[in-house]
């Protein structure tokens, strides 16, 4: 898979040279290239942005030089994905389904945002798919930071880049929905707190039933807006795996 990024922030990417998502890159599992908006614009300022139509405070980044970025990064095929408050929730499942995709490009906007014609000519672009996503109910200041949550959420789910793909499976968000149940280690008593006596069992089938019904507890106590998407059918057959 190949995702490129641009933003007026590069640096701001930096943490993707680290850890799974850096490893999966020098290990060619994920082609991750980031772009510094500037090196399209063509004034000495190097401008990217300008003052909004209609008024306002603030200021909006130029349709023009988005334009001539995006149109150097995207190929056809490529699904373009754009940071706003107002986008659709990524959820689990849209991090799925972008793992099977081969070019992601995520556009990074600062200020105010990006001129509203860019995502517009996109989706107009044959072949281009354009996404306009959120990571969350809460404003921040440009779409980097959506964009580490978004690479991570997807770069995780490539073959290969998470050591036990069985992992991927059980956990928050997972086939079923569910959140995830609590884990312990060692030492079994820590100021004055005891590790569940099922967990020290021995006996896997009762703690496979002891952890679904904790996640399902959780589920239920913390997003009870997630009981009514939840996928009975996975749940039943992580049951008969146990
Ligand atoms: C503050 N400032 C004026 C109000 C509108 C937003 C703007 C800042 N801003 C500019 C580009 C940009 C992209 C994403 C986000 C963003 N905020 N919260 C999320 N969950 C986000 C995502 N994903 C914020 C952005």
């Amino acid at each position: 898979m190949r995702i490129d990024v641009v933003s007026i922030f590069p640096d701001y990417l930096a943490p993707l040279d680290l850890s799974l998502v850096g490893k999966a890159r020098t290990g060619g599992l994920l082609d991750l290239r980031v772009h510094d908006l500037r090196d399209w614009t063509t004034d000495r300022h190097r401008t990217v942005d300008d003052t909004p139509f209609g008024g306002g405070a603030g200021m909006v980044m130029r349709p023009d030089v988005w334009g001539t970025a995006l149109d150097s990064v995207l190929d056809d095929g490529a699904h373009l994905l754009v940071p706003t408050p107002s986008g659709a929730p990524l959820t689990q499942r849209t991090a799925e389904r972008l793992a099977e995709e081969q070019h992601l490009v995520v556009a990074c906007g600062r200020y105010e945002g990006i001129d509203a014609r860019v995502a517009e000519h996109y989706r107009a672009r044959p072949g281009v798919r354009v996404s306009e996503f959120s990571i969350g109910d809460y404003v921040l200041n440009g779409g980097e930071v959506a964009a580490l949550v978004l690479v991570e959420a997807v770069a995780r789910l490539l073959p290969g880049v998470v050591g036990n793909p069985e992992s991927l499976v059980e956990e928050s968000h997972g086939a079923a929905g569910l959140l995830e149940y609590p884990v312990y280690t060692k030492p079994p008593q820590w100021a004055g707190l005891d590790v569940p006596d099922v967990l020290l069992s021995g006996h896997h089938g009762r703690i496979a039933r002891w952890r679904r019904d904790q996640a399902l507890r959780r589920t239920a106590g913390r997003r009870p807006d997630l009981v009514a998407a939840l996928d009975v059918a996975a749940l039943d057959r992580a049951d008969l795996a146990t």
